[in-house]
């Protein structure tokens, strides 16, 4: 038995969710289908979350929202009409965004009740669309599911009650078609996770059905080694392990969630991402172990949007505690941190930009200097990091001097480098504006 997964493109309007149909009924073993919202149906177009979300903001600001909604409701009736199912969804999708904006709810609970709209409703119309094509399918809300989460809204953490409860629908019969990207606490709370999370939903459901594979659906034919946006026509990844994807979706492959590999890998359930346009196209298949001889370096990653707080301090490496009270003042000012590259009299804490806001880097310049008397504070922005992942990569000898001279050879400066202790990973900090060059360049070293 299989959880397929559809992300946004491949249920941005009537056409798509027909292929969606179409790749529902031609294997019966498709059981579990997770949905998100609908997408975007080029590349100029919007997505119904990205609405969503704009009209909370607009709500919360006082300020007018009527557009935002007609535009909401008028691209779920356009695809209602297209798939001709009679239904009262629209009339019932105007009403709950009524009743939550006139709800005295906080503004954090009222975003991602907003957010959950987009999926719901999706799974509630593929729902009736495959019961109108002759499949027996019914919509499943995340809490019928027994899906239970962290009450961290906007970031929710699966809790592991949840797989015990999922397993009881195994043996139903029919179809369930689960609306991604939201849950429940365990006070019957509604939260989302992070954006894309509708791809943790799928590896949730797959997880806890025990599913055979868990197949995540989107508008490529497969993972390329690079993102296809940098690289025109890259090379396809036909295996990946969990281990190498986390690395390369958290560096920047959009493809596929990072947070979404966990529940599977755990679960041991082999993951698959295919092309809702090309569905005989063979994909790209996540497993736990590399076959011998596969190449070393599987992919390239990157994505812009760091900075590095640079503190420099004689004698650092003697001083016992400096690293825990440099990283507790990020910590009081609730920012994560990525990486930590130190050397004997100097340490770089690299973080996403967005999270400094100038406030909280008045505070935190403050606070190193008062608190930790370092000799030197810089911040550097618009850094990109580029990650090169293959597993048992760090022992293979010579990459890293191959990435470097790759990057050499495309004229931009390294103005970091991280290598992971996890031998699947090198990462290397350079300038925003080079980022295109650098992967260019090491793609054309490891790849052609
Ligand atoms: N290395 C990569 N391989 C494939 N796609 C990538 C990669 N890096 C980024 N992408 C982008 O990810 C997109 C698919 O992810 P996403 O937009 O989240 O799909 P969906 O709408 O199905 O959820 C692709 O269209 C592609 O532009
Ligand atoms: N719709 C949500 C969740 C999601 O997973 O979407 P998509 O499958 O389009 O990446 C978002 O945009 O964040």
């Amino acid at each position: 038995m299989k959880v397929a997964k559809f992300g946004g493109s491949s249920v941005a309007n009537a056409t798509q969710i027909k292929k969606v149909g179409a790749i529902v009924k031609g294997d019966s073993t498709r059981k579990f289908i997770v949905v998100s919202a609908p997408g975007k149906r080029h590349k100029d177009d919007f997505k119904i979350t990205d609405k969503l979300i704009e009209l909370a903001i607009q709500h919360n600001q006082n300020k007018p929202h009527k557009n935002l909604v007609d535009t909401i409701l008028n691209r779920f009736s356009e695809i209602i009409d297209e798939l001709n199912i009679q239904s009262n969804i629209v009339y019932e999708l105007e009403q709950s965004i009524e009743s939550i904006l006139n709800s005295k709810e906080p503004d954090l609970i009222k975003m991602d009740a907003l957010k959950s709209l987009g999926e719901d409703n999706s799974a509630k119309i593929i729902s009736e669309y495959l019961s109108s094509i002759g499949l027996h399918a019914a919509y499943l809300n995340p809490k019928d599911a027994g899906i239970l989460v962290s009450n961290e809204p906007g970031k929710a953490q699966i809790f592991r009650e949840s797989y015990d409860n999922l397993k009881t629908l195994r043996n139903e019969e029919g179809i369930f078609v689960i609306p991604g990207f939201f849950a429940y606490t365990m006070d019957g709370d509604l939260v989302t996770f992070s954006r894309g999370g509708s791809d943790i939903t799928g590896s949730i459901v797959a997880a806890g059905v025990q599913a055979d594979l868990y197949e995540n659906f989107t508008d490529v034919d497969s993972v390329y080694a690079v993102n296809p946006t940098i690289v025109n026509q890259p090379k396809e990844i036909l295996t990946v392990t969990y281990k190498e994807m986390r690395e390369l979706s958290y560096a920047g492959f959009s493809v596929f969630h990072d947070e979404a590999l966990i529940p599977a890998f755990k679960a041991g359930i082999p993951v698959c991402i295919k092309n809702t346009n090309n569905p005989n196209a063979p994909g790209t298949m996540i497993v736990a172990e590399k076959k011998p001889n596969e190449k070393c370096v599987v992919g390239i990653a990157s994505d812009v949007g760091f900075c590095s707080l640079y503190v420099s301090k004689y004698l650092m490496n003697r001083e016992v505690g400096f690293g825990r009270k440099l990283l507790h003042i990020f910590e009081d000012e609730e920012i994560s941190f990525e990486h930590a590259p130190s050397g004997i009299d100097d340490m770089s804490v690299i973080i996403r930009q967005n999270q400094l806001t100038a406030e909280k880097e008045r505070k935190i310049l403050k606070r190193i200097n008062d608190e930790l008397h370092a000799d030197m504070v810089k911040i550097h922005r618009n850094l990109a990091m580029v990650m090169v992942v293959g597993e048992g990569m760090t022992s293979t000898i010579g990459v890293a001097q191959k990435a470097t001279t790759a990057i050499a050879e495309a004229n931009v400066n390294i103005e970091m480098i991280n290598q992971g202790s996890s031998e699947v990973s090198m990462m290397f900090g350079i300038q925003e504006i080079d980022i295109n060059r650098a992967v260019q360049s090491l793609y054309t070293t490891f790849f052609e």
